[in-house]
This record gives C-alpha cells, sequence and structure tokens, in this order.
C-alpha cells in the first residue's frame, strides 16, 4: 500500500452530478396524405434514404441523446426495424421501434409508454422534419437542462396572418375577422424539448386535438420557452417541400465534399 497521504479534498467541492440522460421519440406513423400517393412519409426517400434515416440521424448527431424510439406505421414496424440495422447509428445510441396510431398524439403516447427508467429529458421530432441542424437539438437539450419543463424552437413569421370565419365549403371567400401583431407571433418546430414527468402527465391528462406536445403542457398551466429554430429544421409536408428538402441536401452534400 502505498504511504502516499490521500489529497486533501478541495474546499467545498462537490462530486459533478451526471447530466441527465436524453430520449428521443420520432413519430414517424403517419401517412403523407398533404404530399400525395405514395409510400407512408417516413419512408419517402430524400436523397437516396428514406426520410426517417435523415430525422434518426439528426437525433443521434447529439452527442447527449442515448436513445431514439421510433414511433413506425402500424403495420411497417418491421420494416424500419431492418431499415435501423441497414443504417447504423453511432455507438453511445440505442434505438426502439414501436407501432404507431391514428394521430400524431396517439403515436407521441406510444412512443413515451416504451421509455425504459432512466431517461429525464424527452425530445419528440417529426420525421417530416428530416434536417434540422444538430445546433438546435442541443439547444432545445440545453435549455431543458437549465430548468425550463418545456422548449420549442421557434422562428419568426414572414407572411402577415389573418384570423378568418373559416368557409362553409372549400374555395368560397372566407371574411376576415383579425389581424394578430405578428411581432408576437411564431412558427414552432420540432425537436420540441420536455422534463419527461411533464411530458407524460400532460399526454395523461389533455384531451382533444392538439397540434403539438408544448401545447399539452401550456394547457396544465405551465410555461413553455423558446429557443431559436432553424430554417432548415422545415417540415416536409407538400410536394413543393420535398423539392426544397433535396436542394438543401444537395448543398450540404457539396459542402461537405462528397
Ligand atoms: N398518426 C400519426 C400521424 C402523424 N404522425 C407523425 O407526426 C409527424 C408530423 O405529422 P405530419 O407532418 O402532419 O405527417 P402526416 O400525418 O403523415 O401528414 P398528412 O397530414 O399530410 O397525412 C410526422 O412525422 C408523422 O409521421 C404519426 O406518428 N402518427
Ligand atoms: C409539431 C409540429 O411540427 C410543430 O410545428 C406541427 O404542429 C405538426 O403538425 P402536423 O399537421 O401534424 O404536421
Amino acid at each position: 500500500m502505498s504511504d502516499d497521504p490521500l489529497p486533501a479534498p478541495e474546499p467545498n467541492s462537490v462530486p459533478a452530478r451526471p447530466a441527465p440522460r436524453t430520449a428521443a421519440v420520432i413519430p414517424a406513423a403517419g401517412r403523407g396524405v398533404r404530399l400525395g400517393p405514395g409510400a407512408p412519409k417516413a419512408l419517402r426517400a430524400l436523397g437516396g434514404l428514406p426520410m426517417l434515416v435523415h430525422a434518426i440521424r439528426a437525433m443521434a448527431d447529439s452527442r447527449a441523446v442515448s436513445l431514439v424510439v421510433v414511433v413506425a406505421p402500424p403495420d411497417g414496424a418491421a420494416e424500419v426495424k431492418t431499415l435501423l440495422d441497414a443504417h447504423a447509428l453511432p455507438e453511445r445510441t440505442d434505438f426502439l421501434v414501436v407501432p404507431g396510431g391514428e394521430t400524431r398524439q396517439e403515436s407521441v403516447r406510444a412512443g413515451l409508454e416504451a421509455l425504459p427508467e432512466g431517461y429525464d429529458i424527452v425530445l419528440v421530432h417529426d420525421a417530416a422534419r428530416p434536417l434540422v441542424p444538430v445546433d438546435t437539438v442541443d439547444a432545445v437539450i440545453e435549455a431543458v437542462r437549465d430548468g425550463a419543463v418545456a422548449v420549442v424552437p421557434a422562428l419568426p413569421l414572414a407572411d402577415t396572418v389573418k384570423e378568418v370565419e373559416p368557409a362553409a365549403s372549400p374555395g368560397e371567400p372566407e371574411p376576415v375577422l383579425a389581424t394578430p401583431d405578428r411581432s408576437r407571433l411564431r412558427a414552432v418546430q420540432t425537436p420540441q424539448g420536455f422534463d419527461r414527468a411533464t411530458l407524460v402527465r400532460a399526454h395523461e391528462t389533455v384531451t382533444g386535438d392538439v397540434t403539438d406536445d408544448a401545447s399539452m403542457v401550456e394547457q396544465l398551466g405551465l410555461t413553455v420557452v423558446t429557443v431559436p429554430g432553424h430554417e432548415e429544421a422545415f417540415k416536409v409536408t407538400r410536394p413543393l417541400d420535398l423539392v426544397l428538402a433535396e436542394a438543401v441536401l444537395a448543398r450540404r452534400r457539396l459542402n461537405d465534399g462528397f
């Protein structure tokens, strides 16, 4: 045994607490009706690879994300597992595949139910946003680590927005009711980041149609905060979005030299 004395403890030193572990849930079970006929949207090709593979890599690129839960089209779970085996993720990232539901909310809930213990931060990220940069993902995680219970990436709007009385039948003129102050409006993206317990409570408590997870946390009366979004985190919804996504990817590949 060494006779060397143990080093004196640093005054007031506190052992560093490990960072809370982060999992990403990727709802990918939608049909993609607005994109037009074809395979489920998440499995459509972008730059020669299924859109879902890009979305999974976008999450796994963050060193903070150690588990990705993919919520697959109900009849496509086996195909998605095969895809993930074929397109290796970084070794530090585990993945699970579960079947999705009828709505985005149901699909996210299925992903949350499959989450093992030990992940205190959860990202929810649309498979339909395949090109979100890793800096945006990390900014969301950082804001949750800093204490926010719910975080959304957000961008200012380019268009003026009108509130209307929706037409009784498609194509009829719609009376404008109001013009909200654009400087107070934001378009929000994913990944949205959450304290896990808060997101689970929101999904257990809030009923009715919602279009994102953060609005469920708002309905609990809790504060949701924004971080800067990114224009390349746009959602592939209509055919023109796919053209833009191909162009963004081609530019990235050119810049990366392959
Ligand atoms: N039952 C559903 C519906 C949607 N989503 C997912 O939620 C994300 C955002 O939905 P959206 O872009 O609206 O996709 P779709 O529902 O596929 O599109 P559409 O409304 O045009 O059919 C997508 O990654 C989609 O796969 C899901 O997991 N389960
Ligand atoms: C969650 C979302 O991407 C935030 O902008 C969006 O609300 C999803 O909407 P969709 O109609 O299900 O595509």
